[in-house]
């Protein structure tokens, strides 16, 4: 990439409650402005107030309960001798498919929906585009997925929004040119060259040189780099001992893997995450399939890189 320019990244900061999801700082810790920082309000971020200014232990946090129930429920074929496990698990994957119905049953439906109009695809990767495998390393797409996106991608403006780095799904995964890429939680955005606006005064003009064309990056949130650096080697170094567990480097964020862990050191793996983390009161915790994610507090996500993205379609 050729960076042509560059823009402050916004942090800030305010004091009323979120998801319990997010990790309890206190809001003062978070306030920040570097000199000459200039700010977009749409990036400000609501931080959870707590009386104590720390961390509570891992269980009382519900770290552990959010970690043992990260994963959407799978349906499962009814075990020997487990029948009543799987009754709820039946129960469990019933009511998550009410609430989040496949696509395909209403293709129909969408197709009619979607006549007239202009369509814009936006695909998340893991347990979408590829299969959730054990080493996240090795979550290859398959021929025929790729060969599918490719095609789409001739129809409607496609994109892939990942929590992973964005060279990462682009370079290691995907390798498709033609798609517009989020990495990072959608904090690492490459979209098409668009009217720059006082609300995305972050944009960058650059140049990808696999696609070799005029692209915008939109990097939220740049000032962390180092920062998420930092943590991902103090975050490499305080699990090592943990058998089976992974710490991925996603450029603006940082995963820490707990599938291949015994159930019984997830504590520990909890606890290893919260001791650094608790240092950093600009970074914030959320719960993944199986996976720990440390990110920069800002008011920034996945969503927002899709209305982001769609803005810069002009849609
Ligand atoms: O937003 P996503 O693209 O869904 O990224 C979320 C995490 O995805 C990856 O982890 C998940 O998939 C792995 C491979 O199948 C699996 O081993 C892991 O347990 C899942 O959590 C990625 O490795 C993470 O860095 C992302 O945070």
């Amino acid at each position: 990439m050729d960076l042509k320019s560059n823009h402050t990244a916004p942090i800030l900061a305010d004091p009323a409650p979120i998801s319990k999801s997010r990790l309890g700082v206190h809001s003062s810790l978070l306030a920040y402005s570097p000199p000459g920082a200039v700010f977009s309000p749409n990036l400000f971020l609501t931080v959870p107030r707590k009386k104590t200014g720390i961390l509570d232990d891992v269980r009382a946090s519900g770290w552990l309960d959010a970690m043992k129930s990260s994963s959407p429920p799978h349906k499962k074929t009814r075990e020997f001798n487990n029948e009543l496990a799987s009754a709820d698990t039946d129960v469990a994957y019933r009511t998550w498919m009410v609430k989040y119905p496949s696509a395909l049953t209403s293709f129909e439906q969408i197709t009619n929906f979607a006549k007239g109009k202009r369509m814009a695809l936006f695909l998340d990767y893991d347990g979408t585009l590829s299969p959730i495998v054990d080493n996240p390393d090795c979550a290859f797409m398959s021929t025929d997925m790729r060969a599918a996106v490719e095609k789409v991608a001739k129809y409607f403006p496609t994109a892939i929004i990942s929590g992973r780095s964005r060279d990462k799904v682009v370079y290691e995964f995907v390798g498709l040119t033609d798609l517009y890429y989020a990495g990072s939680h959608g904090m690492d955005i490459m979209g098409p060259v668009r009217q720059f606006s006082d609300d995305h005064a972050n944009c960058i003009r650059s140049t990808d040189k696999q696609q070799g064309k005029e692209v915008n990056l939109f990097q939220p949130a740049s000032e962390f780099l180092p920062m998420i650096d930092e943590v991902f080697n103090s975050l490499v170094n305080s699990t090592k001992e943990i058998k089976g567990a992974k710490v991925e480097n996603n450029k603006f964020c940082v995963s820490v893997h707990y599938r291949n862990v015994d159930e019984k050191n997830w504590t520990t793996v909890a606890q290893r995450v919260h001791d650094v983390i608790r240092n950093y009161p600009r970074l914030r915790l959320t719960h993944g399939r199986k996976v720990l994610e440390v990110r920069p507090v800002i008011n920034w996500d996945k969503g927002k890189a899709v209305t982001f993205l769609l803005e810069s379609l002009g849609a």
